[in-house]
């Protein structure tokens, strides 16, 4: 068995080194030819991952190619918006066999599609029933770290997703299955959105009251998007739902939290991004997700607030405002 790993940014890193711990022949890939040798040379990450040794099955691989066609398993961890350009490119490699997991979490600017449909339509023969998503709360500081962590391998196929739960779970990553594809992608990427909310929230200096309020107010909206593209609200309920935005929403470690900390503190979304080394998913996903949102009629006032705060220039404290006087409504509808 030979998996190969797409992305060294942590999560990838950290899921290369999980899986390599296991015993597993590990390729992974780095976008960029001089980090790739970096990381043979040291190996370590240690720019993401500082202080977590490759164990010896581990090898770094600067070749999409020469990775991923001798894999069983291709583990998709480069940020979202590029899984379509990464995957392209090894277009021409048989799919028949393989096993698909990503572990982006975010929706395509300008397509609106979910990670394992950009998978669907980039790679030929590639079939829904070998694709998983592994999504669920699960920073890359804590599982490096082999922390407790519970996640959920999920496919539309019962036996991929056991496959997957299989090759994943360890005595500290503790993996569930679930067949609900769709709300599993649909919460996973709209938790980053919540979470710049949260962070908003942080910022400016609000309390408990606000961040709990955003955190479920958030849920509700997860789950009405979830359902109007044919998920389960009962998957919004789980780990790729509640369990990813509480870490989210809560965490010293999410990237998504401390750029909207940043903005309710005043400085501009450029400014925090073009300063951080690592991706904040629910930037692009805002975007993506708003147009969903009004494509499909679904009602997201936390993700328009988001949207207009980022892309629209409205100041915060309109935006909150904007928020708090939205007419009265039943809690759930
Ligand atoms: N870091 C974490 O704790 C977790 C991250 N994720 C998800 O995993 C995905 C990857 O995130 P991280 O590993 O944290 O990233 P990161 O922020 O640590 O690093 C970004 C990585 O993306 C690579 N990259 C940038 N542009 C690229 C391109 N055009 N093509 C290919 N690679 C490119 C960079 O070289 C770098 O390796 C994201 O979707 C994130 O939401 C999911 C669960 C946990
Ligand atoms: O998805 C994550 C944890 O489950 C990572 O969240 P951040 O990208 O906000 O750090």
């Amino acid at each position: 068995m030979l998996i190969a790993v797409l992305g060294a940014g942590s999560w990838g890193t950290t899921l290369a080194v999980l899986l390599a711990r296991k015993g597993y022949a590990v390729n992974l890939w780095a976008h960029r030819p001089e980090f790739a040798d970096q990381l043979a040379a040291e190996r370590e990450n240690r720019r993401y991952l500082n202080g977590v040794h490759f164990p010896d099955t581990l090898r770094v691989f600067t070749s999409l190619h020469e990775a991923v066609s001798p894999a069983d398993m291709v583990v998709t961890a480069v940020p979202s918006q590029a899984l379509r350009e990464t995957v392209e490119q090894i277009r021409d490699l048989p799919m028949q066999g393989r096993v698909i997991v990503n572990v982006a979490k975010g929706i395509e600017m300008n397509t609106g599609k979910r990670m394992s449909e950009v998978l669907l339509e980039t790679l030929p023969g590639l079939q829904i029933s070998c694709v998983a998503a592994l999504y669920g709360p699960s920073h890359a500081e804590e599982v490096s770290k082999e922390q407790p962590t519970t996640v959920v391998a999920s496919s539309p196929s019962v036996e991929t997703a056991n496959r997957v739960q299989e090759v994943f779970h360890t005595s500290m990553f503790r993996v569930y299955t679930n067949t609900d594809i769709i709300g599993v992608e649909i919460a996973g990427s709209v938790k980053n959105i919540i979470a710049i909310a949260a962070g908003i929230s942080d910022g400016i200096g609000y309390g408990d009251n606000a961040k709990a309020a955003i955190i479920t107010r958030g849920l509700a909206e997860m789950s009405r998007l979830a359902v109007s593209l044919g998920g389960d609200p009962v998957t919004v309920s789980g780990l790729a739902g509640i369990g990813d935005l509480v870490v989210t929403c809560l965490s010293r470690h999410s990237r998504n939290r401390y750029v909207g900390e940043e903005i309710g503190r005043g400085r501009s979304l450029d400014d925090v991004v073009t300063h951080m080394n690592m991706v904040a998913e629910g930037v692009f996903t805002s975007k993506a997700v708003y147009d969903l949102c009004r494509t499909r009629g679904v009602e997201m006032p936390i993700t328009q607030a988001v949207y207009e705060m980022l892309f629209e220039g409205k100041p915060v404290q309109q935006a909150i405002l904007d928020l708090m006087t939205r007419e009265p409504k039943k809690e759930v509808y």
